[in-house]
């Protein structure tokens, strides 16, 4: 697991690690430096000539100090300062007293020799507004050099708190996260300008005491549900899975499938008649019950709906007057956490009156189109305000909100905010949702927390879509290859 900070929280943690622990300032930067001269041995054998490009704040502090000791290690080094040494922040000039002290010389301009390593140091979790002049002209400088180029924390013109451009970025090879990774690592297109990502231990510590967002990796799938051996079917959960209607069958099967893939003991679809001979012949481990569309009977529904320890509603369901009804009446009685998607989500949209302020074990799986009608905001203010919209829906109705996308984010009523890295544009194909919706269903039915079933869940719905491209290529996956690769990302 690991914290995503913003950069009042990162500044938050640099100043109490000074002005409370009494770790100087100096020590923090010369440590930053330090590990960015150690990622420059591990990534450039051949790291003989250098240029480190540094603004006057303290990420150009950062900078100097590593040109400072990659000099004394005996490398060609150029030191270039833009901005008025002037108005450098307290620990860069002292950055560059210390340089002046070895005799090395700082420039303010560039000049014609080529570079193996470019070293970005102009702005890290200060940038404030867009980058302009003699800024913009240094970043494009970088961008258009051919060395290797390692950004110091994160690229310089990416904002640290939202990914965004800032008028232009350095376009890295590595970057050189400093204590945490903040938001702007994660976020598109910060996550793409960042390229691969190393985080360095300068001793500041404390996000957990002060951090609600966080993200997983590969460590995190310890916790997933124990599997007794003393067991039977009963004991890893009863899934009823409310999907599919004429003509499409599809969905249920993606679902049903990724629930069992995920260790769901048994697995009940509940579908119209006309799903029977294909669904059984996809799925023969699937239990199967089918309604007449025609002479609907809620006696079965409510049959199944006891029988549940956790119900899926939603994908492929369609948008009848049947289907309304059938979520009407899961709403009304259901005891066990509930997943709604796809349809469940757009019939929410449709007769708003479905979903009161009073909702209990309730997880939604939004992507933009569904979060848009839902909230009737539109799909650009969703996208450029992930974690607010997707908090702001949870916080309404009490539920949990995964809002689908390439980062996909889950949030519950009391802050916590999930940030999933895991996934590829392979996923981005029909069906890929289906999965999402049966694996987080797989998790509750092995008695799982909500919260807990649908962060684990989006992370492994991402590793199977990285074990499924890894063996088919990004162009070729299919949704019914992520299901299949759930296999592989849990071992
Ligand atoms: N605290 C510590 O001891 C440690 C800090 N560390 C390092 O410090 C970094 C944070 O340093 P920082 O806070 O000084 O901010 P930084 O990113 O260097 O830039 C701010 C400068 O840029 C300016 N500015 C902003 N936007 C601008 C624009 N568009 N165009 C032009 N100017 C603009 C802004 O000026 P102002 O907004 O006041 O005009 C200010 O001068 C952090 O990322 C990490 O690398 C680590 O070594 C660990 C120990
Ligand atoms: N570029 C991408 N990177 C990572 N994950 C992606 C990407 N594109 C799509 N996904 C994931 O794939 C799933 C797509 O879901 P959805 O749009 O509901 O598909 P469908 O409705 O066709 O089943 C989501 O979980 C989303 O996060
Ligand atoms: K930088």
């Amino acid at each position: 697991m690991e914290y995503l900070l913003t950069s009042d929280q990162m500044k938050l943690l640099d100043n109490n690690t000074i002005d409370k622990i009494g770790i100087a300032s100096s020590v923090l930067m010369e440590k930053a430096a330090l590990s960015v001269v150690s990622a420059i041995d591990e990534e450039c054998a051949n790291a003989k000539n250098i240029l480190v490009v540094s603004g006057i704040g303290n990420n150009g502090g950062d900078g100097i100090a590593i040109g400072r000791i990659l000099h004394l290690q005996g490398r060609q080094v150029r030191i270039v300062v833009i901005g008025d040494r002037q108005h450098s922040s307290p620990e860069t000039k002292k950055q560059i007293e210390i340089a002046e002290k070895y005799n090395i010389k700082i420039y303010n301009t560039f000049d014609k020799n080529e570079y193996n390593v470019i070293v970005d140091s102009v702005f890290g979790i200060g940038l404030t507004r867009s980058v302009e002049g003699q800024y913009k002209k240094a970043i494009h400088f970088i961008n258009q050099a051919k060395g290797f180029k390692i950004a110091v924390d994160i690229p310089s013109g990416i904002s640290a708190d939202t990914g965004k451009i800032m008028g232009c970025a350095v376009k890295a090879d590595l970057t050189v996260a400093i204590a945490y990774k903040k938001l702007g690592h994660v976020f598109y297109p910060g996550a793409q300008y960042c390229n691969r990502i190393k985080v360095a231990d300068i001793g500041v510590y404390g996000a957990d005491e002060i951090c609600f967002n966080f993200s997983y990796n590969k460590k995190d799938l310890d916790k997933l549900p124990q599997r007794l051996n003393d067991s039977n079917k009963g004991t890893f959960g009863k899934a009823l899975i409310i999907a599919g209607s004429n003509n499409m069958s599809g969905a249920a099967y993606l679902a049903s499938l990724a629930a069992y893939k995920m260790g769901c003991g048994l697995v009940r679809i509940f579908t119209p008649l006309e799903n029977r001979e294909i669904l059984q012949t996809l799925i023969p481990e699937a239990v199967l019950t089918t309604y007449d569309t025609k002479q609907f009977s809620h006696k079965s529904l409510e049959d199944a709906i006891a029988w549940a320890d956790v119900i899926n509603i939603g994908p492929g369901l369609g948008m009848s007057d049947i289907a309304k009804q059938i979520l009407e009446t899961v709403l009304k009685k259901h005891k066990c956490p509930l997943v709604i998607d796809a349809d469940g989500i757009n019939l929410l949209a449709k007769y708003e009156q479905l979903l009161t302020k009073n909702q209990k074990n309730i997880i939604i799986t939004p992507h933009m189109k569904e979060m848009s009608r839902l909230s009737k905001r539109n799909i650009n203010d969703i996208k450029n305000n992930l974690i607010e919209n997707a908090t702001e829906m949870a916080k309404k109705y009490k539920l949990i909100c995964v809002l689908k996308d390439s980062r996909t984010i889950v949030a519950d009523y009391n802050k916590k905010v999930y940030i999933n890295q895991s996934g590829n544009n392979g996923m981005a194909k029909a069906g890929s949702g289906d999965v999402l919706s049966g694996i987080i269903t797989g998790l509750l039915a092995q008695k799982m927390k909500p919260f807990e079933s649908a962060a684990l869940g989006v992370y492994i719905h991402g590793v199977s879509g990285d074990e499924a491209s890894n063996l088919n290529g990004c162009y070729s996956t299919l949704a019914r290859d992520i299901a299949m690769n759930i296999t592989r990302a849990l071992h």
